[in-house]
């Protein structure tokens, strides 16, 4: 049986996240920490474990199927490759940053600079939008600190938190593109391939859904529940099932995770009790 090569970042930011969620997809696989690649017991599934700056390449050549990547890792290398799904992951940006102590209004201002970065391809894009011409140095770790050891005017680099920049005394300055991990896939899949993908795929986005989403259970006096109804939206409407106490109900239904909150109080206001709220593992829909 045909078997799709997935290629999972070996080791760094993205392994982990990148074995959950196969994990969480009903996919077991051992985690090769010293395996180069492994089989799925319950899939047709063969796990690559490589460097994630290298998958590109190995997309492009068919030498894998799928991958778990960066986008700014596709951005920077396989701009010719598909993005089959964002994972809402490893989010970041890519940024230019400059010494805080620098006054900066505008991208024109490094025009003949030093700019230091692991991403040279998308700091020339960049760049050539905007009608700057820089020198790029091109660094493989450790760029933030270029600028101090006098090797950089200005660096390009991941920034999270910001508290790289920060301990570096530098200052974001642009942001060229904001990055999760993604599902990404190589140019040329045959049809058995593209169906396993898709499986995944389906899989993937059940799960993300059930992630970004709520169950709630509620109590509430039967008079209250049209103005209950109408704060809780539900997938198609909301489960209404009476209690064994008169003139009450229980109403089950699903709230996106980000508005949680805020619809707890208005329907506490609404004369909502005993309300659960449970994660939900996977909806499909
Ligand atoms: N601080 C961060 N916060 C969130 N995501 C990040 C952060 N740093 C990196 N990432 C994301 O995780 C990916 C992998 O980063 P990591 O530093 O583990 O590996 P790498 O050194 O870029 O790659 P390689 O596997 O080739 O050694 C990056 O391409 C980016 O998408
Ligand atoms: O804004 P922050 O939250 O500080 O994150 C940004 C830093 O994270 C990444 O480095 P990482 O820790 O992966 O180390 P590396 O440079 O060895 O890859 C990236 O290269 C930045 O340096
Ligand atoms: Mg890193």
């Amino acid at each position: 049986m045909k078997k799709l090569k997935i290629a999972v970042q070996k080791s760094g930011r993205l392994n982990e996240d990148s074995m959950k969620l196969l994990k969480d997809i009903g996919i077991s696989v051992d985690n090769g920490k010293d395996q180069l690649k492994a089989s799925a017991r319950n899939f047709p599934l063969e796990v690559f474990y490589l460097r994630n700056g290298d998958i590109p390449q190995y997309l492009r050549d068919g030498v894998v199927d799928a991958a778990i990547i960066g986008e700014n890792v596709l951005v920077e290398k396989g701009q010719d490759l598909t993005i089959v799904e964002k994972l809402g992951f490893s989010k970041c940006k890519v940024s230019i940053a400059v010494p805080k102590s620098v006054k900066y209004t505008s991208i024109k201002e490094l025009e003949g600079k030093r700019i230091a970065t692991s991403y040279p391809n998308t700091v020339n894009e960049f760049l050539d939008k905007n009608g700057v011409k820089a020198n790029i140095h091109i660094i493989n770790g450790s760029v933030e600190i270029a600028p101090n050891i006098g090797l950089a005017d200005a660096i390009v680099d991941i920034v999270s938190s910001g508290s790289t920049l920060f301990k570096n005394n530098l200052k974001e300055a642009e942001v060229l593109l904001t990055s999760e991990a993604v599902l990404a896939s190589s140019p040329n899949l045959d049809t058995e391939a593209k169906a396993i993908l898709n499986k995944i795929q389906f899989r993937i986005q059940s799960v993300l859904k059930g992630t970004s989403n709520k169950y709630v259970l509620l109590n509430a006096p039967n008079n209250k529940i049209d103005a209950i109804i109408n704060i809780l939206p539900g997938m198609k409407s909301p489960t209404i099932l009476p209690l064994a106490q008169e003139g009450w109900s229980s109403i089950h239904s699903v709230i996106n995770k980000n508005d949680f909150w805020e619809v707890i109080d208005r329907l506490k206001e609404q004369g909502a009790e005993g309300i659960l709220v449970c994660p939900i593992e996977n909806m499909v829909l």
